[in-house]
């Protein structure tokens, strides 16, 4: 009842005036037939007879009744669309903030989370359309129910509650099918989930070049078609049942109706009532009868919508996965960022990723992070921005522990180009701006931050500037200028453009960020980044060493630990993993004389 008080307030809420001209236009609709009815009645009485005027006047006021249901088919027509629109759009908007307000990752990458997520979207998508039908269709049956019981209660006591009875075991089978019908969704939702990821990879422009060059187009069709043949295999289950139970209803319906009508026609044929009556009463019967069957089918549809609702109910009160932290804002980064023996596996059936990791990144140094692939360099910077929580162990700003500050604030100070950075299919200003929004229509500021990476002259010259979409699938809606797909490193130096537009950030985090430049490019981008984080806190994590070498300190990362830390100096002097990583790249480079003695 609760989930149903709370389902309702979120319709009233989104869809106000509309719902009440659907309840009117509801009741009238439910009266109109009980009225037709009774006017036939009159009609064939009047008939009978023979007064022509009255039969004129039943006639005519018979017409306008059925005017008047045509007319209504629409209006419920109109008024159900518009709820739908404003629900979807409500649904939408409360799940999105739900969604966007989960500060962390842990939840998003729960398959779990992820099945009730797309049953929930099914609440403003399809659904409100269906429950407007169930709820409207129930108030509707209802008084048709309500109108011809009173006609069938006075023609047969005998027959109303046998009829009333024989709903009673559609109601039973229908709320049981709905149940098992949501269960069923629930359990195929993993099989729509992939088929809508083979799809959308069909579609990617991303993916298109590997599914080309490696053939994959058939192989990937086939496996969403196998996804989409599972999932309607469930659907057809539930079906089946349903048309073998709906078939035995619809039986139990007959032979409630054959007796009915024995019990009337024997009635009448013993005199008792007019040859009017007959005509009222197999349309009480039929009406009834089928009234009843539609109110079992509506609450059996609105039990099932309530169900789905509990899953949007789950979504958008999940307690969020990150603590929400003091709300003041966090000063300046004075002293240093503090991890202490920090622990972290990303579930508990995982390894080990950090095994008690201690590191200090003072305020003003540019701290490198070394280590081989999987040693956890990227890990350590998302447990930094909170995008997970430490399994054991503090990481502190200035003293303060990260986890009791408000996780917008923490990330306001933060400025970082992840490795796996995005490629938004927006313009070229907006790909920057999203670094800091205040600076969407803050051009020279845009271009202060492309000119930090040598980009300034590559957006100029595009064909529409800062304003060109970076995208071959979308074009902005103004004009139809054909958008521009950057190269790797283009798209690289956007990223960091937009770690550095973030001006108040303190530390600058810089996870590959030249993994995709050609040497000179390395070269100028790693210039920048010397002279961006001069006297800044930075923490650059990279496997080409040469980069790495001038920084305040370097710390390599190995087995979940700290193994080693120092200047380039100092590390190689000591001679450890540091320096035989280095060594060893730096030995492809040396000038080895080839066969006929000549420098290659
Ligand atoms: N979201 C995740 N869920 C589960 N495991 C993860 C996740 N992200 C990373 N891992 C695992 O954590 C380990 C460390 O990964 P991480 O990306 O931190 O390594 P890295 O040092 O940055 O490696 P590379 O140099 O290759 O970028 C890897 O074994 C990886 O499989």
């Amino acid at each position: 009842m609760r989930l149903l008080a709370r389902f309702l307030g979120l319709f009233a809420r989104a869809a106000g005036w509309a719902l009440g001209l659907r309840a009117v236009s509801t009741v009238l609709a439910g009266l109109a037939p009980v009225l037709s009815a009774w006017l036939a009645r009159e009609l064939i009485n009047h008939l009978i007879a023979h007064r022509g005027t009255a039969a004129w006047l039943s006639t005519a006021a018979l017409a306008a009744t059925a005017t008047l249901i045509a007319i209504l088919q629409h209006v419920n027509r109109y008024a159900d669309q518009e709820i739908t629109r404003r629900v979807a759009l409500r649904t939408q908007a409360e799940l999105f903030t739900a969604l966007t307000r989960l500060p962390g990752l842990a939840e998003l990458e729960n398959p779990q989370f992820q099945d009730r997520l797309r049953l929930a979207q099914q609440i403003g998508q399809g659904g409100p359309q269906q429950l407007i039908g169930a709820a409207f269709g129930l108030a509707q049956s209802a008084v048709l129910v309500g109108g011809f019981l009173v006609t069938l209660i006075v023609a047969s006591p005998v027959v109303a509650p046998l009829v009333l009875l024989s709903a009673l075991p559609m109601l039973w089978a229908q709320l049981k099918l709905s149940r098992q019908s949501v269960d069923m969704s629930l359990r195929i939702t993993p099989n729509i989930r992939r088929q809508m990821f083979y799809s959308m990879l069909l579609l990617d422009t991303r993916a298109a070049k590997e599914i080309r060059l490696f053939g994959l187009g058939d192989f990937l069709r086939g496996r969403m078609l196998t996804e989409l043949t599972q999932a309607q295999a469930g659907e057809r289950r539930i079906d089946r049942t349903a048309l073998r139970v709906n078939g035995l209803l619809s039986l139990l319906t007959g032979v409630v109706s054959t007796i009915a009508l024995i019990v009337h026609v024997n009635q009448i044929a013993a005199g008792r009532g007019s040859v009017g009556d007959i005509a009222v009463l197999i349309a009480a019967l039929a009406s009834v009868q089928s009234g009843l069957a539609g109110i079992v089918t509506e609450i059996a549809t609105a039990n099932e919508f309530l169900l789905l609702f509990g899953h949007y109910v789950h979504v958008t009160t999940v307690p969020v996965d990150t603590p929400a932290g003091q709300t003041e804002e966090l000063p300046t980064l004075r002293g240093a960022i503090e991890l202490r023996d920090v622990w972290f596996r990303y579930h508990p059936d995982h390894d080990w990723v950090l095994r008690g990791v201690n590191l200090t990144i003072p305020a003003g140094e540019s701290l490198a992070l070394v280590g081989l692939n999987g040693a956890g360099k990227s890990t350590l910077v998302k447990l930094i921005c909170r995008l997970y929580e430490p399994t054991r162990g503090t990481i502190t700003w200035d003293g303060t522990d990260i986890s009791e500050v408000d996780v917008a604030q923490l990330r306001k100070r933060i400025g970082v180009v992840f490795q796996d950075y995005m490629s938004y299919e927006l313009s070229a200003a907006e790909n920057i701006a999203l670094g800091d929004l205040d600076a969407l229509t803050d051009e020279p500021r845009l271009r202060a931050a492309a000119a930090e990476v040598d980009l300034d002259d590559t957006i100029t010259a595009l064909p529409r500037g800062y304003q060109t979409m970076l995208s071959r699938v979308f074009e902005p809606s103004d004009d139809h200028v054909a958008g521009v797909v950057l190269s790797g490193g283009q798209w690289q130096r956007v990223a960091i453009a937009r770690a550095v537009i973030r001006s108040s950030a303190d530390l600058l985090i810089l996870d590959e960020p030249s993994a995709g430049l050609d040497a000179a490019a390395e070269h100028s981008i790693h210039e920048s980044l010397r002279r961006l984080r001069q006297g800044r806190s930075s923490l650059l994590i990279s496997h080409r060493l040469n980069a790495v070498r001038q920084a305040d300190r370097i710390v390599v990362l190995d087995g979940g630990v700290v193994t080693e830390q120092g200047t380039h100096d100092i590390l190689m002097a000591v001679g450890g993993a540091y320096a035989a990583l280095f060594r060893t790249q730096a030995g492809g480079y040396q000038l080895v004389p080839d066969t006929a003695g000549a420098k290659t």
